[in-house]
């Protein structure tokens, strides 16, 4: 095990997170060096752990124990139920898996689920999710949300919006960004030299030449045009409802999406366990589960790590290649 170890956020300690990080140092321990902020005191203890005076010491402990750096929360951990008094601590873990990123103490960051709605009661946290924050503490103007596993890659260009705000938040401004952060993301980060991608319609059947709306026509074909005389390998707008069948995702290496739910459904359908969020446009590397905090399980000892395996595996493989 060589190179600096990744930085495993808690997340929301009511939530699975922590029972899904020892069960991944388990089935990791022998692969790749992770540490996990935490407070300690939140740990369920289905595993032995160990705490570190620093990152640097993630690599020796991690085949007996779990690595834990640690982060005293402001209370104990109530799984089901997010406190409002750990909401300060959630955030601030993220921002020190940041730091230690940045300063190359850690080569990654894999962060466990938050509970949006929790951070924004308890600590007026003021992003719609890590994607948002981790773009603001990168110094960043725009992040790319991908969600990526062997079976397809989807990205949504607008996120965590209402649904009646997406056609104007649909700008040709914002879907040019992302489709270069895109772009640039699979090639440096994923290996793929000219990234073959589709983009989706808004509208049923990408508006059927306008019958069916005219966002399709008048605001996502240009920018396509345009990227395309660039060089860009993209196709659409395609209808969303046919893009998604096996032969269909052997034509592209990504989906670009108009809004949250195009994107997320099909990936969560397909590959639940095995999916991957990961974070293309900062100046880090940062993955993720697909999921979230899962709160009906949390406690039960059910909760199943596959995705978070798959997103450590992910951070790894991308540090390396870095
Ligand atoms: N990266 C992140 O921080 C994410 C956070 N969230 C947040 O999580 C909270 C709950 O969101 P939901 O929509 O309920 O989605 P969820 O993914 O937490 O749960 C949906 C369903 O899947 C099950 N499930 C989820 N993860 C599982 C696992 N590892 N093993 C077995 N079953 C699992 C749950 O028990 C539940 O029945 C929300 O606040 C949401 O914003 C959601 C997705 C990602
Ligand atoms: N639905 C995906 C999700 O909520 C993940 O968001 P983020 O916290 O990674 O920005």
């Amino acid at each position: 095990m060589t190179g600096a170890p990744i930085a495993l956020t808690c997340g929301e300690p009511a939530g699975v997170g922590l029972e899904i990080a020892e069960k991944a140092w388990l089935a990791l321990k022998d692969e790749l060096p992770f540490f996990l902020i935490a407070d300690p005191t939140h740990l369920p203890g289905t595993v032995p752990h160990k705490l570190l005076q620093s990152p640097q010491e993630a690599a020796k402990v991690m085949a007996d124990a779990l690595p834990v750096l640690p982060h005293p929360f402001a209370a104990a951990r109530t799984p089901g139920t997010a406190l409002p008094e750990n909401a300060d601590g959630v955030v601030d873990v993220i921002a020190q898996a940041v730091d230690l990123a940045m300063e190359g103490e850690a080569s990654a960051i894999c962060t466990l689920p938050i509970h949006k709605k929790a951070l924004k009661d308890g600590a007026e946290f003021p992003y719609p999710g890590h994607t948002e924050y981790l773009a603001a503490l990168g110094g960043v103007d725009n992040a790319v949300m991908m969600l990526a596993s062997d079976m397809l890659r989807v990205v949504p260009t607008t996120i965590h919006i209402p649904l009646s705000e997406v056609p104007a938040a649909l700008t040709p401004a914002l879907l040019e960004e992302t489709l270069r952060i895109t772009a640039k993301g699979l090639q440096t980060q994923f290996g793929i030299a000219v990234p073959r991608i589709a983009v989706a319609g808004l509208n049923p059947h990408a508006g059927e030449g306008g019958a069916m709306g005219h966002e399709d026509a008048s605001v996502i074909a240009p920018v396509l045009e345009s990227l395309r005389r660039e060089g860009f390998d993209i196709t659409g707008p395609l209808p969303a409802d046919t893009m998604f069948h096996a032969a269909a995702r052997a034509r592209y290496d990504v989906a670009v999406c108009a809004y949250h739910d195009q994107a997320l459904i099909p990936i969560k359908t397909l590959d639940f366990d095995g999916g991957v969020n990961v974070t293309l446009g900062l100046p880090f590397i940062r993955t993720s589960p697909d999921h979230g905090t899962a709160f009906d399980i949390a406690g039960t000892g059910q909760a199943n790590p596959s995705s978070t395996i798959a997103a450590l595996r992910m951070a790894a493989q991308m540090a390396q290649s870095a």
